[in-house]
């Protein structure tokens, strides 16, 4: 018998790190195939006859099925039931299959630009291009946030007790590279090509995403047949009754809420800032998205810096504060209709970069001083279903208010007209979120001082 620790595959750091790249990589494709068509409203609207509300329906699906059939619960006991290896490939298929039916729509192969569908739940009339369209991105969003989870629990299944916080800020971090290519390059490629094949590269990127999985699972099987420790015993497997203790735990709520309050002003941003840009700012079709890809190219470098200094020297609920009032500004900038000048644009997302690295450098690390360690999982899951309502309802409500307070924009613009959207009222949405982010944020810091979270501590006891 000897005393020696048994060395394991994740004892490796060449081994766990490559795990890590491998795992990232597929959410670097999920990542870019979210913010494909983000820079192309004004391309689709000119080829496709598309208008805004077409465009806020197809956007806003990605959380369509998250939201209403509860699938991001669903996902979270299938990862809990089946394991990682299961859902690694299961959700790479589904991405696929998702992302393969939004191509075949934007190239014709099914649906029609000239049959419509009414969808009465918002009052719309669609196309059936459109329709499908959506559809494809509403099956697409449920692999992604299934991949998230998943990769979420493999990474700390491989870092548990290493550089766990560095590795998790590092998987963000690729995957940001993922919304950054397609929004500063996307519309250059579909002026090139055209849009469906814009969206094709970014499913091959999904397919190789698949490989990766695969490859990801070998590792996976070797090291577990050196553990003895199963996927479900991480401590973060979903469980109903899990949910009956968080929903009744009002700190848990003011982070769902601040998630997303928070997130409807960043990711539905990444929708229209590249249509903003060119109708408020007067910057190019071929470089709509260049601006907006400045903010999670910013963040790739400043979430990792934010997120030390809150391990070394705490004040979360403060940094979440601070982050808040930065989108309160930035989007008071935007809404403000006298600014347009390029280089206003350029500063303001920079500031907005700022922003969406300091709250989420605080948030996601305090959901384990407020929520104990064996309902983690579960709530991650839980945060991530109320985030979908955002991603969901903003960017479809943006879209039919800007077609509603444009009456005749679209119609001209398809018909060649140099026309222009006035987004004032409709970033009224982006302003009041930002507003109800702080409030939100505040309440945090209220009742961190009344119960104890401890959320202004350092997370790395000196
Ligand atoms: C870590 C966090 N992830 C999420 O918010 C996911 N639910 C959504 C992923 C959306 C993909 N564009 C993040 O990315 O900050």
């Amino acid at each position: 018998m000897t005393n020696a620790i048994k060395q394991t595959l994740r004892d490796s750091k060449k081994a766990r790190w490559t795990a890590l790249v491998i795992l990232s990589f597929t959410m670097f494709a999920g990542y870019m195939f979210t913010e494909v068509i983000s820079p192309l409203k004004p391309i689709m609207e000119r080829t496709l006859a598309m208008n805004s509300s077409d465009f806020g329906f197809i956007t806003s699906a990605y959380g369509l099925f998250n939201v209403f059939l509860m699938m991001l619960v669903i996902v979270g006991i299938l990862l809990d039931k089946f394991g990682i290896r299961f859902s690694t490939i299961s959700s790479a298929l589904i991405m696929i299959i998702g992302g393969a039916i939004k191509f075949a729509a934007f190239k014709g192969l099914i649906g029609s630009p000239d049959a419509t569908i009414h969808i009465p739940l918002v009052d719309l009339d669609l196309t059936t291009q459109v329709f499908w369209a959506g559809f494809g991105f509403a099956v697409f969003g449920v692999g992604v946030e299934y991949a998230g989870i998943t990769v979420s629990k493999a990474v700390a299944k491989w870092f548990k007790g290493k550089e766990i916080a560095l590795a998790m800020g590092m998987q963000v971090a690729i995957a940001r590279v993922g919304s950054f290519a397609p929004l500063a390059f996307g519309a250059k490629i579909a002026n090139t090509y055209d849009v469906p094949t814009t969206i094709l590269i970014v499913v091959v990127f999904l397919i190789l995403g698949l490989v990766g999985f695969f490859y990801y699972n070998i590792m996976d099987r070797k090291l577990d047949a050196e553990i003895v420790v199963e996927d479900g015993a991480h401590g973060d497997d979903f469980k109903f009754s899990d949910l009956l203790v968080i929903v009744g735990n009002w700190g848990f709520w003011l982070i769902a809420l601040l998630c997303v309050f928070f997130y409807s002003t960043v990711f539905p941003f990444y929708k229209y800032g590249p249509d903003l840009m060119v109708n408020k700012f007067g910057v190019s079709e071929d470089w709509a998205g260049f601006l907006p890809s400045l903010v999670p190219f910013g963040t790739m470098l400043l979430t990792p810096i934010f997120g030390s200094i809150y391990d070394k020297k705490g004040k979360g609920a403060s940094i979440m504060i601070l982050g808040a009032v930065l989108l309160i500004i930035v989007h008071g900038i935007f809404y403000l209709p006298f600014i347009t000048s390029v280089v206003a644009a350029f500063f303001n997302v920079i500031l907005l970069g700022i922003a969406f690295s300091l709250v989420p450098s605080a948030m996601w690390p305090s959901v384990p001083k407020i929520i104990p360690e064996r309902q983690l999982g579960s709530a991650y899951a839980f945060i991530f279903w109320v985030q979908n309502f955002g991603l969901w309802g903003i960017p479809l409500a943006v879209g039919i208010v800007l077609d509603k307070t444009n009456p005749g924009v679209a119609e001209a613009k398809a018909a060649g007209e140099a026309i222009n959207y006035d987004y004032q009222t409709t970033w009224t949405i982006f302003v009041v979120l930002t507003v109800l982010a702080l409030i939100t944020a505040l309440l945090l810091k209220l009742e961190d001082k009344r119960k104890g979270y401890g959320l202004e501590l350092p997370n790395i006891k000196q």
